[in-house]
């Protein structure tokens, strides 16, 4: 059993507190609101930004060539990723500039904080199993996904599935579960499980709330429609 199968297992209602949340739900049956999407998009693209942050930190963290090109790797895979944003948000008439302008909202401090503090206090593996829930939980999403695609090709998000159910992002998902196996033959230790596997559980529910956020900020926008700018407006 892989570390990835084993602490997906021990932190089983998390895990699907993220991958089965409503907003996938809706974004399979297309149903998802266009404004929920946009929000969450626009915090995304802050969301990488501070991943590529936690990618550098994970070269810092490395002792090996081997690892440093797995986290070069990833950097690149989300100069990439940013690309998509890049197109969808320009439909909507959002510059690079603009995502870039745009304040964070609580959620995206919370979740990208807290992963970067994992890498920060603790060693690699630490920072790889903060990291996992997101390269390998998009993944599964991506492939969830998918045949809601091949059943309608002119699926509202069919961009974003698309991306996710691609090989590269299937490709980078099992390469980091490999990499897990191989940093904890190196320093797992049965007494360090439960840690880890506190880490693993944490940023599960923050990829959750973050979903969430796109719901709370289009609510919020909703309420407050020329009045108080919310986060992450
Ligand atoms: C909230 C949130 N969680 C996960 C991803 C997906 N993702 C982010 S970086 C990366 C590749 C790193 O190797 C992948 C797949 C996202 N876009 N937004």
């Amino acid at each position: 059993m892989s570390v990835f199968a084993r602490l997906k297992a021990a932190a089983l209602d998390d895990w699907n507190s993220y991958v089965d949340h409503a907003f996938i739900r809706q974004m399979e049956d297309g149903t998802l609101p266009e404004a929920v999407f946009q929000s969450y998009l626009v915090q995304d693209y802050l969301f990488l930004i501070q991943f590529a942050r936690a990618n550098a930190l994970a070269i810092y963290k490395s002792r090996t060539l081997d690892d440093m090109r797995i986290a070069q790797t990833s950097l690149n895979v989300i100069m990439n990723e940013m690309n998509l944003h890049v197109r969808l948000c320009e439909r909507w008439g959002l510059s690079p500039a603009d995502l870039e302008a745009a304040p964070e909202h609580r959620a995206t401090v919370a979740y990208t904080r807290y992963v970067l503090d994992c890498g920060a206090s603790g060693d690699l593996l630490d920072l790889h199993v903060a990291l996992a829930p997101c390269v390998i939980g998009y993944a599964e999403i991506g492939k969830r996904l998918e045949p809601a695609l091949l059943a309608n090709p002119d699926h509202p998000y069919r961009e974003w599935i698309s991306e996710y159910a691609s090989d590269g992002f299937q490709e980078a998902a099992q390469a980091s579960i490999a990499h897990l196996d191989r940093l904890a033959e190196l320093s797992l230790t049965e007494k360090r499980f439960d840690g880890l596997t506190a880490i693993f559980a944490a940023a599960s529910r923050l990829e959750a709330d973050f979903w969430q956020m796109g719901y709370d900020i289009a609510d919020e926008r909703r309420n407050h429609p020329a009045g108080i700018k919310p986060l992450g407006a």
